[in-house]
């Protein structure tokens, strides 16, 4: 890899630039704090927000965005339909209101947040034709396993350009990685700091101290290296700054390896095989 900013893209599989790093905000809250963390994330120099209807925080994200002095178009903005909204017609629907939330004419990525039974296929023509009419530049998955993606491969004109999926040292899931980059599908990490969890690894602690950066940045340069973009979440200035700073250090490949050994299968999240909402 050899992105050297913020402004470090993936090329999906339709040509589309996908910044690397981007702003998570789940769990951050509507109005000023969601506000103001995306205008900290946008005057670091972050070019990329990954919200989700769910999160009930799109108003806030779109008044950050349309008040910050970047372009619109430099600002790489994914949401979600939610399990509740999926199917053909309600996808549509709920595409608009989010759009409408978000102040914009047009999502950059419009991602199936969980792969509802019975409804992700439907669903998937929803984002096709949103993809067709030009509203979103580019449409993926999230919490797809290689079955799933399998079986939405029959019915898709279009293949889902991203697919975004808990990832961290403890939940590398390699195989999955590895058939989405055959299948030009690309990685994406959620909860890549294992939601604070990562502070209580000791050998990631090690390698943060032999590298002299934070265990955030040590994980976060991780992702890059393997070629999977990554959404940190943070509602503090400080460490929104902090968590990108990432592109003064190369991980060895022996380290990278050794992280990659961390894997215990271990999700902080449901199972995309077993989930209830
Ligand atoms: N598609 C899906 O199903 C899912 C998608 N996501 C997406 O992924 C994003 C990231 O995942 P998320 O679950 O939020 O968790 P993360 O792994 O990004 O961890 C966020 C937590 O880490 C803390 N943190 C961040 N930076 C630092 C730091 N430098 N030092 C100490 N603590 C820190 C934050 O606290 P603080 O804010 O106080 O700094 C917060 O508690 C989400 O925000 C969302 O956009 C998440 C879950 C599921
Ligand atoms: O993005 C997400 C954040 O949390 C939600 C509620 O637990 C999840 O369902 C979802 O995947």
């Amino acid at each position: 890899m050899n992105i050297t900013d913020l402004t470090g893209t993936a090329q999906l599989a339709n040509g589309l630039q996908m910044p690397y790093f981007g702003l998570g905000v789940f769990q951050t809250k509507e109005g000023q704090e969601v506000i103001d963390s995306v205008t900290y994330a946008l005057d670091a120099g972050y070019r990329h927000i990954d919200t989700a209807a769910v999160y009930q925080n799109e108003e806030g994200v779109g008044l950050a965005i349309d008040n910050h002095k970047t372009d619109r178009k430099d600002i790489f903005i994914t949401t979600k339909v939610w399990n509740a909204d999926q199917g053909y017609d309600s996808t549509l629907k709920a595409f608009d209101t989010s759009l409408r939330k978000l102040k914009t004419d047009y999502l950059d990525l419009y991602l199936i947040h969980w792969p509802v039974k019975g409804k992700y296929k439907e669903t998937w023509r929803a984002l096709e034709q949103l993809y067709a009419d030009g509203r979103v530049k580019a449409i993926g998955v999230s919490n797809f396993l290689q079955h799933h993606l399998e079986d939405l491969f029959h019915a898709a004109k279009v293949l889902p350009m991203v697919n975004q999926m808990e990832f961290h040292p403890y939940l590398v899931q390699q195989a999955l990685l590895d058939f989405c980059r055959q299948h030009h599908i690309q990685y994406e990490a959620w909860s890549p700091l294992m939601q604070g969890k990562v502070f209580n690894v000791p050998l990631l602690k090690t390698l943060a101290e032999k590298y002299g950066v934070t265990i955030t940045q040590l994980v976060l340069r991780w992702d890059l290296q393997k070629d999977v973009v990554t959404i940190p979440k943070s509602v503090q200035q400080q460490r929104i700054i902090a968590n990108a700073e990432v592109f003064n250090f190369n991980i060895s490949p022996e380290d990278m390896a050794a992280i990659d050994g961390l894997d215990r299968k271990e999700r902080i999240g449901p199972d995309p095989d077993n989930f209830d909402f």
